[in-house]
This record gives structure tokens, C-alpha cells and sequence, in this order.
């Protein structure tokens, strides 16, 4: 009997259990209160601050957090529930969940919303069970009636060449049973013991050299180094023009930081896209970093995520969800590409991955670097106010010069039609493809649009196929013979008649997307060897990797692609980029229309004329005095910056003014229209912040809900949160009406 079994039997009540405070990973504020866990016989045992726990909540038991606060005393032990179970991994850092309180408030999410994001791989919650394995033992047995039997003799002989099997391998390859192995464990001239498999990456070897750098790269990478090895926090934009070696300075940052023993995160925009990016990174150091992205297995989801709890991850390469991996020891944060719209998240929580780098940056007192060609306006506007320093490289790296851009009219070279339909590629880039393909050298074709066409509809009555669930066209996608909603995901077979007037094969494509271009491709050049990249050909890295070395070889001279060409890519042989339609970026109601269409065809553009070879590239546009074309055209971006940041604070729009979008949805569109009318009415008078809406979204009917936005617009000095909280505080939603924020909205659809 213990102690305080003794006083139990005098005092006749139970003990004072410790309370904590547990966050939980649902969509609430939190945190809940919980008792200790039963301690059994060694008693209670202290839970510090962060332990990952398990508690109950309703029926289930899910994963929290210990945090702060003061338990409410109030209420009576037996009302509370207990922690059901301790893992045993690390703590959560203070850094951590500071950071998740911080990104809670900032997007107006729930706190355990975030933490679900932190906690997202379950696997690796569970405590780590070794695996039994059998070696050799002694073989001297104080067991007098051991015989040893042939099979006996079959186990023990390939114990002696090597130890670390499982029953199951030991009795296949001996060809015996499992009676066998127990026998000889028994006796003990087999030993089991138990293996706790190894989570861990492996560290780079030092003393890897990348290559001589040049004197602008050497001066930016030792400022980086600096600042690495001083352990405080700043964020310095990495800008030079595509090809003039960024990686490459980045990279001796990183083998600065791997000689501190720190961590290194390297955000890159389609981390599943990125082959080419792992196999420099393995071949400057030797090994392949961790991943961390949404198509891991489950069992590398687990491996990875304790790795880097427990800092045995040197390096993570992840998409933006890598932000929220509990790291030992993060010395240093690479946003690549970081005005790419995709580290942009909608979906859950909404957060934009660039600028909670930054955030999580300063709690960890470490240096970020955001690397861009193109640096968004938002980041050169820090720039200029001294918030972000900047390291400038100024021309490609080893000479090579920028590519011409020439712009052709297509009011005037209008694409002819071919003898089986329409044409999209104008005369002078038909000319400039031949000229390259002639020379031996590469072509590509860029067109930002998936599947063969945009929009299907009937000659004979104008119907439009459109999506049965979204305020969307069906595309079709003619290598698959089906129409597609890019949106939702819905599809359909192409129908014979059309499905308003039923008139046998009136329906026609229009416009085209990058099937139909290989289709003209083919027509016009026979001989050409061509390759088509779109995300949806690129159906897993195995796919890209193997189209890039086709590309690399050469056995593929003219790539016809979507976006996912214009990353990073480096083809030495391109020479020739034609863009078929490079205004199409520009309609919508996007306020960042301009910037992204400049920044998305700057780095099209960017991968002509990379080696020794001069690059050309070819706008085809309607509207060649748009100041998009003049610039990229003059190769002027710092002009095009000005003047977007002209208009932008015209209109008090970002970065000059702060957004957040509201979006709310439900199934019902009576029902949304009179919440939001209750909304509209409740909007509050703030100065420095005005409440637009409610409008039908653009999309104002995606996967069969309805939707309509609001948009608060504030001063720079007010803050949206605020005035949108104050807004929504007292307004309670029926039960099938969505209301989401999106603060820094990137997305007006
Ligand atoms: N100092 C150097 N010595 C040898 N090769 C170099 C050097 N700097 C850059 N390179 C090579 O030049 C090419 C372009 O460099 P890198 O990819 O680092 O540029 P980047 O600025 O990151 O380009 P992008 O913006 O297009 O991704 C690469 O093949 C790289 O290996
Ligand atoms: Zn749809």
C-alpha cells in the first residue's frame, strides 16, 4: 500500500487530480479541460507543456495537445473526463504553438482547426512498436534434452551468416515451421530481441563543393551564410532573373545551416513537380531530402513527420502544409518561386504559405529567403519599406543572354484555318518553330488551358454544354472522348445530338486548349517529335520525370504544355517559346490579373535561350499596347511593378489596402439570399473599412451550392480581422449556410 491509500482510508475522498488544458483537433477555439491520466502504479506523471496527448471527446478519442491557461477549478472532478493516453513523442515547442495561435487569429480560423493541420499525420501519433527480429545465440543450452534436428540445423545455419530476421523470413527460407524457431528460442540458441525501426534522413555528407560562383552569387551566398550562422530572424528576397542562379545560392545557405546541425525547410510551389529540382539537390549534396506533400504513403507520412520532431530530418523540400511540421530546430526557411498564387491555400483553413513562412520565420530566429524572378508586388513594396532586404543577382549566370520577346498582332496574322478546322498558331511563330526545329535546337508552345476545348456548343439552337453543378463550361478532354468540369470534377461522354434541341452532330468545339495545339502541331510539322505537359498527363512524378528526360534527351523537339512547363525547368536546347494566347490571363475580376499573367509568361519566357544558344519568345495577343505586353516585350519589370502599384493604390487595393473576402454558401438559394440580406443589414459603419455585397459569386453555383461573396476593404491601417469579426460576431448562420473568411484573398471567384 502506498501512501496515499493510507490517507484515502482516513480522509474517504478522492485525491485532486491535475487538471490540463487539452487543444483538440477539431474546428473549435478550445482548449477543454481533461484530468490526469490514471498513473497506474508509478502514480501521477506531469504532463509539461505541448505533450501530445489522446483524450475523449463525445465518443471519440482524438489527438491534443496539453497548452496553457488556467483550468477552471470550478467545476467538479467528477464532471471532468481523463486523458486516455500519453504518446511518446516530443512536446509541441512553444515556437510551434505560439505560431499556431498566431495563424488562428490572423486567418480567423479555429485554434483547432490549425493544430489539425500540425497533427496531420495520425500515423505517426501512435507509439512505435518494434519489430521482432532473431540472431544467433549461445550455443552452449543448459537444456540437456536439446537435440539439435536437421531443422534445427537449417535455422541455426543461416543465423550464422547473418542475425536481423523475422519468424516469418527464418521459417520461409529454412523451410520449416514456426514451432522450429520457438523451440530453439526456448532453449536459447536463438535470441529475439526487438528493433525499433530507424526514422531518420540521412545528413549530407559535408564538404560536398557546388560550383565556383560567380561575384554577384558569392556576395548574395555570403550574405545569406552570415545571416545563417548568426541565428537571428530576416527576410531577404533572392531576386535575379530566371537562369542566373538562385538555387545555387540558396543552396550554400543551406549547406551553411546543415554545418550549424539545422534544420532546413525549402517551400516549393507543386512539390510533386518538382523532379528535376530533388535530382540537383541530390546530386550538390549527395542525398535526397525529406518530402512532405499530400501524396506520401501512409508509412513515409509517419517516418517523416517524426523525423522532424525529432531533427532528423536535415533537410524537408514540401509543399506549403510542410510549413506546419513540428521541426527540433528550424535554422533557415526557402520560399522558391515566391509569388507563385499556388502557396496560396483555399480550401480549410485559408493562409498564404509565403507569409506565414515569414511569421514562423521570426519565431524560430531564423533567416527566410524568398527567390523569385518575378517577386510579387506585395514582397518589392516590404522591400521598399524596409520591412524585407533584398540581394539582387543581375544576369544570367555563364553570359547568357535574355531572350528577345517579339509580340505578334493577331488582329493582323490571323492563324489560318487548316483544310480540317481552325488554326491557333499565327504565321510568323509557324515560321519561328520551323527555323528552330530546322536548326536542330527546341521548341515549345505554351497555352494555359487544359483538354482540347473550353467550350463545347451546338451550331444549330447555341447551347453551351455546362456543368450540372457549377456556373461552369464543360471542357473537353478528347483523349479520354469526355467532358470535364474543371471545377468539380464531374464528367460525361461527349453526347451524338445536343441535349436542348436534340440535332445529330451539331456540336462543335470552340477555342482551343493544349490538345487541340499538338493536334495543329501535327498537322504542320509531321516530322516534328512532340510531347504534351499538362497536369493531367503528368498523372504522378513518375510520369513528369520520365517526359523531362525525354525532353533532356532530346527525343521530344517541340513540348507543347500548360503551366506546369513554365517551373524552373532548364532545357539547354530551348530556344524557341511560342505563347498561343497570352491574354488570357488578363479578364476576370482579379485584381492580380495583370501581375500574374506578367509573372506566369516572364517565367515562360524565361526557360528559351538558357545555354550558349540565344532565345526567342513569341506573344500572340489582341492587345499588344497593354502595358503587360510593352513590358515583358521591353523586358522592363521593374516599369511594369510601377505601374501596377500605380493602379493598385489608386484603387486602395493590395498591398496598399487590406482584403478579406466572405464567402457563404448553401444548398438553398432562398435561404442563403435571406441570410444574406441579415448580413447585409448588420453590416457595421468602421472608419477606414467599408463591407461590399452581397454579389453572386462568379462561381455562383460550385459543386451543386450556391454562393455569394462580400468584401471588406480596409485602410492599410485598419485591420480586416477585426472589422469582420466585429461584423460576424453576433450572427448566427442556419445550420446549412457555410460562412467562410478569406483573409488576403488570392481567388475572386
Ligand atoms: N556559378 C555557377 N557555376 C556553374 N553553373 C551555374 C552557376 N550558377 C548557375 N549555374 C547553372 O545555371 C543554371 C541556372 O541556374 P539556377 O537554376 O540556379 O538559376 P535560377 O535563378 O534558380 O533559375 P530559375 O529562376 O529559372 O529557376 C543551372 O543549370 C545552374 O546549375
Ligand atoms: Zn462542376
Amino acid at each position: 500500500m502506498g501512501i496515499g491509500d493510507d490517507l484515502m482510508l482516513f480522509e474517504e475522498t478522492v485525491p485532486e487530480r491535475c487538471r490540463y488544458r487539452v487543444q483538440v483537433i477539431l474546428p473549435v477555439e478550445g482548449p477543454y479541460d481533461y484530468l490526469a491520466p490514471d498513473g497506474g502504479d508509478e502514480g501521477e506523471r506531469f504532463l509539461p507543456l505541448g505533450q501530445i496527448v489522446m483524450v475523449p471527446v463525445g465518443k471519440r478519442i482524438l489527438p491534443g495537445v496539453i497548452w496553457g491557461g488556467e483550468p477552471d477549478t470550478s467545476v467538479p472532478q467528477a464532471k471532468l473526463r481523463q486523458i486516455e493516453a500519453i504518446t511518446d513523442l516530443p512536446p509541441l515547442k512553444d515556437e510551434l504553438r505560439q505560431f499556431i495561435e498566431w495563424v488562428a487569429s490572423y486567418t480567423l480560423f479555429p485554434r483547432g482547426s490549425v493544430l489539425k493541420m500540425v497533427l496531420s499525420a495520425p500515423q505517426a501519433l501512435e507509439s512505435v512498436a518494434g519489430q521482432k527480429l532473431y540472431r544467433q545465440g549461445d550455443t552452449d543450452t543448459e537444456d540437456t534434452s536439446f537435440r539439435i534436428t536437421p531443422a534445427r540445423q537449417k535455422v541455426l545455419d543461416l543465423l550464422a551468416g547473418s542475425g536481423g530476421w523475422t519468424a516469418v523470413e527464418l521459417a520461409r527460407e529454412a523451410g520449416v515451421s514456426g514451432s522450429v524457431i520457438k523451440g530453439l528460442e526456448q532453449a536459447g540458441v536463438v535470441e529475439g530481441y526487438l528493433e525499433v525501426p530507424d526514422f531518420s534522413f540521412p545528413l549530407p555528407p559535408s564538404g560536398i563543393k557546388g560550383p565556383v560562383l560567380s561575384e554577384d552569387q558569392r556576395a548574395a551566398a555570403d550574405d545569406l551564410i552570415n545571416k545563417v550562422r548568426a541565428g537571428n530572424f530576416a527576410a531577404v528576397v533572392l531576386d535575379g532573373v530566371t537562369g542566373s542562379g538562385k538555387t545555387e545560392v540558396y543552396f550554400e545557405a543551406i549547406e551553411a545551416a546543415l554545418g550549424e546541425g539545422q534544420q532546413i525547410l525549402v517551400l516549393l510551389p507543386e512539390i510533386a513537380l518538382s523532379s528535376q529540382w530533388l535530382d540537383r539537390f541530390e546530386q550538390r549534396f549527395g542525398v535526397r531530402p525529406a518530402e512532405w506533400h499530400s501524396e506520401l504513403t501512409p508509412a513515409l507520412r509517419r517516418k517523416t513527420w517524426r523525423a522532424v520532431s525529432e531533427g532528423k530530418a536535415p533537410v524537408v523540400v514540401g509543399a506549403r502544409s510542410s510549413l506546419f511540421l513540428p521541426y527540433e530546430k528550424l535554422g533557415l526557411i526557402i520560399v522558391d518561386e515566391e509569388h507563385e498564387a499556388s502557396f496560396k491555400q483555399e480550401e480549410g483553413v485559408c493562409y498564404h504559405a509565403r507569409d506565414m513562412a515569414v511569421v514562423r520565420a521570426r519565431g524560430c530566429h531564423c533567416p527566410v529567403v524568398l527567390a523569385s524572378a518575378t517577386p510579387a508586388l506585395e514582397t518589392m513594396i516590404n522591400v521598399q519599406n524596409g520591412r524585407y532586404e533584398r540581394l539582387v543577382l543581375s544576369g544570367r549566370h555563364g553570359g547568357a543572354g535574355m531572350p528577345d520577346v517579339e509580340l505578334v498582332d493577331l488582329r493582323f496574322d490571323k492563324p489560318e484555318r487548316l483544310d480540317s478546322g481552325q488554326g491557333w498558331l499565327s504565321q510568323a511563330l509557324r515560321g519561328a518553330i520551323r527555323q528552330t526545329l530546322e536548326a536542330g535546337e527546341q521548341a515549345m508552345l505554351f497555352l494555359n488551358r487544359r483538354g482540347y476545348a473550353p467550350l463545347t456548343l451546338c451550331r444549330t439552337c447555341g447551347h453551351r454544354l455546362q456543368c450540372p453543378h457549377c456556373t461552369a463550361w464543360l471542357v473537353e478532354h478528347r483523349r479520354f472522348s469526355r467532358l470535364q468540369c474543371h471545377h468539380c470534377g464531374y464528367s460525361t461522354r461527349l453526347p451524338d445530338s445536343c441535349p436542348s434541341c436534340d440535332a445529330e452532330g451539331s456540336l462543335v468545339p470552340c477555342g482551343p486548349g493544349v490538345e487541340r495545339i499538338v493536334e495543329e502541331a501535327k498537322k504542320l510539322f509531321p516530322e516534328a517529335r512532340i510531347g504534351l505537359m499538362a497536369s493531367d498527363t503528368m498523372t504522378s512524378p513518375a510520369a513528369t520525370r520520365e517526359m523531362i528526360e525525354r525532353i533532356e534527351k532530346r527525343e521530344v523537339n517541340l513540348l507543347v504544355g500548360t503551366q506546369v512547363v513554365a517551373k524552373g525547368y532548364h532545357f539547354p536546347y530551348l530556344t524557341l517559346v511560342g505563347v498561343v494566347d497570352a491574354d488570357l490571363g488578363l479578364f476576370g475580376g482579379d485584381l492580380r490579373a495583370a501581375e500574374r499573367t506578367f509573372q506566369l509568361l516572364h517565367q515562360v519566357a524565361g526557360r528559351a535561350g538558357r545555354a550558349e544558344h540565344k532565345g526567342r519568345v513569341i506573344l500572340q495577343t489582341s492587345d499588344p499596347q497593354h502595358p503587360v505586353m510593352q513590358t515583358l516585350k521591353a523586358g522592363d519589370r521593374d516599369k511594369f511593378l510601377e505601374i501596377e502599384a500605380e493602379t493598385r493604390s489608386r484603387g486602395g487595393l493590395p498591398p496598399f489596402g487590406r482584403l478579406a473576402a466572405v464567402i457563404v454558401s448553401g444548398p438553398e438559394e432562398a435561404e442563403l439570399d435571406n441570410f444574406c440580406a441579415t448580413m447585409a443589414r448588420a453590416i457595421p459603419t468602421i472608419d477606414g473599412a467599408r463591407i461590399l455585397g452581397p454579389a453572386p459569386a462568379p462561381l455562383s453555383l460550385l459543386r451543386g451550392k450556391f454562393r455569394r461573396r462580400f468584401l471588406v476593404m480596409t485602410r492599410r491601417s485598419v485591420a480586416p480581422q477585426a472589422v469582420a469579426r466585429s461584423w460576424l460576431q453576433g450572427l448566427k448562420s442556419p445550420s446549412r449556410v457555410r460562412v467562410v473568411v478569406d483573409i488576403d484573398p488570392y481567388s475572386f471567384l
